[in-house]
């Protein structure tokens, strides 16, 4: 009997409680709506009843919208005298009337995305206590845009924000979920937090606990009515109680999620304790740049540092390749420096080796001298006519040849000479040049040299100096071994030495001289043209 009592005493207690809450924030609707749009022919404090009759005509709520957001509702029904626009209910109009103003109002109040309420509520007939709570909130959402709005002159986007006292008597009969009412609640906690990011794990625990005073906040008095009404319980036990169970569920609810945050916040551990063996300061790892405050880990510190390693190791690369740079140049200028030391020393084998060929052409020209200026060769012609015979007595390898007479006597027809050297009839041409080549480089050493062939007519010298008449070379005459020799001498000496080779020839015949190269006739006998001779010579 004594526990009914503390019950009833207790319920009566709340009720009193919510009838003085609700009428406070239906007085703060009544003081701002005066304060926007004048008198509104109400008591300061006025009754449920009294302030849904003052706006049943959707006049009120027009206008204000209007005032605050210049033509939201374009079209309001105004009353049959506007002289009584004081007196908002002083004479009724048509229903319909009614309603389209009401209509109008609601349909601008949703598209600033503001708790609505239904045009049924403003009903009089229909009025029972605690209908006129969703029109007090959506009054009051009002002014919170109207104050937003001055606050940013209209800038940027306005969320309704949800108290849990605006819940209280919101949701309890409006279609909206509640779960998308507690959203909406946990988002304005969450302010400073990006719109739409999933969150870090302090987001989420704070959306759980937001959430479960939410809704907890709405089934604390029916629990706390029951546990008294049971008697069965101590009250502190039970909201310990419900305490409880409510953050539990919530937590369950928002475990996936939680779950998903704590493995990207592990993995950020495992990152940091990884950093941490390189040797990088630890707290860098926990780090987070001013977007990512609220987040378990920060992928643009994350890219950041590893920029930073990327530099660290450029550096590292830069210094060593600067280094390598400088060692290869190091070694180059000792790799020039040696091979200066070894041009040097070739220039001056070079100069000893000019001087040691200098000296080598004057010792070779004295051996030239010393056998002789004037050297004699006898090259003995083979015998064309098997008639004929040989007077070839003796050939001997000192030059030495006798001849025999066959028709004197042996002694007296014996004859000897003596030559530098004697070739006998199967002597080649290649044979005769050899004793003759070397004359041919004191030439190129500026020596004066002369070949001459003598000997009777068919004794072979046209033979010995030019050659057969064919176009073989293996019967190639001295001249042509000759011109050969002075060539490709030139050609070796060409880095010391420039020569400029002439060659002139000429017949004597009968005290008459003719020049052979010559294809003017008149020209070509001596005294020759100087001009024809540079022609012939180039
Ligand atoms: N050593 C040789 N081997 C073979 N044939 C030779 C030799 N010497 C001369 N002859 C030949 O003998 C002939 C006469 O020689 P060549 O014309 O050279 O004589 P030559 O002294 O120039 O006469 P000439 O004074 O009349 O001009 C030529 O047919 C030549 O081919």
């Amino acid at each position: 009997m004594e526990n009914v009592t503390r019950s009833g005493l207790h319920d009566f207690h709340l009720a009193s409680r919510k009838a003085e809450e609700a009428a406070l924030r239906r007085y703060r609707a009544v003081y701002w709506l005066e304060c926007l749009i004048g008198p509104l022919s109400v008591p300061d404090q006025p009754s449920e009843r009294e302030f849904i009759s003052c706006l049943r005509n959707g006049l009120i709520l027009c206008n204000a919208i209007n005032k605050i957001k210049p033509g939201s509702v374009p079209k309001v029904v105004e009353t049959p005298l506007p002289s009584q626009s004081v007196v908002w209910d002083s004479k009724p109009l048509p229903a319909y009337q009614y309603f389209e103003n009401v209509r109008n109002f609601l349909v601008a109040v949703k598209e600033l995305q503001l708790p609505a309420f239904e045009a049924s509520d403003l009903e009089t007939e229909s009025f029972e206590a605690g209908s006129a709570g969703r029109v007090v909130d959506c009054i009051l959402a009002l002014k919170s845009y109207h104050e937003w709005k001055q606050t940013n002159a209209g800038d940027g986007f306005y969320k309704n924000i949800k108290s849990p006292l605006v819940l209280h008597s919101a949701n309890k009969n409006l279609s909206r979920p509640l779960n998308a009412l507690s959203t909406d609640a946990c988002r304005h906690l969450n302010m400073s937090a990006e719109d739409g990011d999933k969150g870090s794990l302090e987001d989420s625990i704070v959306k759980a606990i937001t959430d479960y005073m939410v809704e907890t906040k709405e089934n604390i008095s029916n629990n706390l009515l029951a546990s008294f009404h049971t008697g069965k319980l101590d009250p502190v036990k039970t909201l310990s109680k419900i305490l409880a169970s409510g953050l539990e569920g919530q937590l369950q609810s928002s475990s996936a999620e939680i779950e998903d945050i704590l493995r990207e916040w592990t993995s950020s551990a495992i990152q940091s304790a990884y950093i941490a063996k390189r040797n990088l300061p630890t707290n860098r790892s926990t780090k987070r740049c001013r977007a990512c405050l609220r987040k378990g880990s920060c992928a643009h510190w994350n890219l950041l540092r590893k920029q930073e390693e990327d530099l660290a190791d450029i550096n590292a690369l830069l210094a060593q390749t600067k280094k390598e740079f400088e060692e290869l140049q190091s070694q180059m200028l000792n790799d020039m420096k040696q091979l200066g030391n070894q041009v040097h020393n070739m220039s001056t084998a070079a100069l000893g080796y000019q001087q040691i060929m200098q000296e080598n052409r004057n010792l070779y020209n004295m051996v030239q001298d010393l056998k002789g200026n004037i050297r004699v060769y006898c090259r003995i012609r083979p015998i064309f006519n098997a008639k004929a015979k040989n007077v070839i007595d003796f050939i001997g390898e000192d030059g030495s040849l006798v001849v025999v007479d066959p028709s004197k006597l042996e002694k007296a027809g014996r004859k000897a000479f003596q030559f530098n050297r004697v070739y006998c009839p199967k002597a080649t041409q290649d044979e005769i040049f050899k004793d003759t080549r070397p004359l041919i480089r004191s030439v190129m050493d500026g020596y004066n040299v002369c070949i001459l062939a003598y000997g009777q007519t068919g004794s072979g010298k046209t033979y010995t100096m030019c050659g057969s008449s064919g176009e073989s070379t293996k019967d190639m005459g001295i001249n042509y071994f000759a011109l050969n020799d002075l060539f490709k001498m030139s050609n070796q000496r060409k880095d010391t030495t420039s020569y400029e080779i002439h060659a002139q020839m000429v017949e004597i015949y009968n005290e008459h001289v003719r020049d052979l190269l010559s294809e003017d006739s008149s020209s070509a006998k001596y005294p020759f043209h100087v001009s024809l001779l540079l022609k012939i010579l180039k």
